[in-house]
C-alpha cells in the first residue's frame, strides 16, 4: 500500500463548502463537523487536512501535503513554490482596484497614494510591474472600510458581485489585476504520482458530470449526418439500429447549457423521443 495521500481543503470562507461538495461528488469521505481539523478516508487511502485557505499554498509548497484546493489569487499571493494543476469552476472572482469616485480614475493615479489589501504579494508585484510607487497597507479583511476610515486612499480587493464595494461607496477602476477561481495546487516539480492522477481524474469527472448531460434520440437514417453535427459528442456519438425500418438511435454527451436549444434543433430535423439525463459520474 502506498503512503496515505495528504490533501489540504479550505476549512472556512467562500471555498470551503463548494470544495467539500466536490470531493463528496468525487467519492471521498468528508468531515462531519466544521470543527474537525483532519479527516481520514481509509477506503481511498487519503487524509484531508482542513486549513485556512490562505495557508494552503504554504503547506503544499513545503511539500508537507501533496495537493490542496485554494484560490488562484491566494496561490499567487503566497509566492510559495506551487503550481496550479486543475481549475475547479467555483469560487470565481476578480482582484481589482476600487476607490470612491473610482469611475473617473486610472491606475496611474495611484502613484504616491496608499492602497489597502489582504493580498500584499499580488498587489506589490502588480504595482512594480506597472511602475507605480504606492504604499501598500496590509489589512486582514473587511478591506472595503479602509478608505472611509481614512487609512487608505484606494483598495485592491476580491470582487464577485460588487455588492460589498457598492455598499462601501466605491467603484472599481482599471483592468482586473487577476481573474481567480478555486484551483488544485501541487508543489512545483512534484514527481508523477498515481494517487494524485486518480484524484485529478475523479475531479475532472465531476466537472464533466456537472457541465454535460446525456442526450438520446431517434432519427431517420437520412438525417443522421445533420443530427450528429448538432451532437458530435466527445469521441463521436453511439449510433445503434432501431427496430423500425430506416431509423437509428443516437446517444451523445452535450453541454448542459445548450441542451434545450439542441433539442429544439433536433426536433425540427425530425428527431423524436429526445431524452436528456444527468450524468452521475464519469471518467473520460
Ligand atoms: N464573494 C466571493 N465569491 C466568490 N469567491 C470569493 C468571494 N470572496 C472570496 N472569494 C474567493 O474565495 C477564496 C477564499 O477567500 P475567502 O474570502 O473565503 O477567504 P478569507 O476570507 O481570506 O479567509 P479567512 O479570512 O477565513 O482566512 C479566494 O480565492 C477568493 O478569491
Ligand atoms: O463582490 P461581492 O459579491 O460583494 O464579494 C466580495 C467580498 O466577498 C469577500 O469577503 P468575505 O465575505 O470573504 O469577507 P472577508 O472580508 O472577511 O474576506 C471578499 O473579500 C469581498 O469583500
Ligand atoms: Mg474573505
Amino acid at each position: 500500500m502506498p503512503d496515505m495521500l495528504r490533501i489540504a481543503v479550505p476549512n472556512k470562507g467562500q471555498l470551503s463548502d463548494p470544495a467539500v461538495r466536490m470531493l463528496v461528488e468525487a467519492g471521498y469521505r468528508q468531515r462531519k463537523s466544521s470543527r474537525d481539523l483532519v479527516m481520514v478516508d481509509p477506503d481511498n487511502n487519503t487524509e484531508f487536512f482542513f486549513l485556512r485557505p490562505k495557508d494552503i499554498a504554504v503547506y503544499v509548497g513545503e511539500g508537507i501535503l501533496q495537493a490542496g484546493i485554494t484560490g488562484r489569487d491566494m496561490l499567487l499571493d503566497s509566492g510559495a513554490p506551487v503550481d496550479e494543476v486543475l481549475p475547479l469552476g467555483f469560487g470565481g472572482s476578480t482582484f481589482r482596484f476600487a476607490a470612491p469616485g473610482g469611475g473617473r480614475m486610472k491606475i496611474a493615479d495611484l502613484d504616491g497614494k496608499r492602497v489597502a489589501t489582504s493580498f500584499d504579494g499580488l498587489l506589490r508585484a502588480y504595482l512594480d510591474e506597472q511602475g507605480i510607487d504606492a504604499r501598500v497597507i496590509h489589512l486582514d479583511g473587511a478591506v472595503e472600510s479602509s478608505v472611509q476610515l481614512g487609512v487608505a486612499d484606494a483598495v485592491a480587493d476580491v470582487v464577485s458581485t460588487g455588492t460589498t464595494l457598492r455598499n462601501a461607496g466605491m467603484e472599481t477602476f482599471g483592468d482586473p489585476i487577476l481573474v481567480s477561481e478555486a484551483v488544485v495546487i501541487r508543489p512545483t516539480d512534484a514527481p508523477e504520482d498515481p494517487q494524485i492522477d486518480q484524484l485529478l481524474r475523479r475531479l475532472r469527472g465531476v466537472l464533466v458530470a456537472r457541465d454535460y448531460v446525456m442526450m438520446d434520440y431517434d432519427v431517420h437514417a437520412e438525417k443522421l449526418e445533420s443530427a450528429v453535427a448538432l451532437t458530435p459528442g466527445m469521441e463521436g456519438p453511439t449510433v445503434s439500429p432501431l427496430h423500425r425500418e430506416g431509423w437509428v438511435a443516437v446517444r451523445s454527451m452535450v453541454p448542459r447549457k445548450d441542451a434545450q436549444r439542441i433539442m429544439d434543433d433536433l426536433w425540427r430535423l425530425g428527431a423524436r423521443a429526445i431524452l436528456v439525463t444527468d450524468i452521475y459520474a464519469c471518467r473520460l
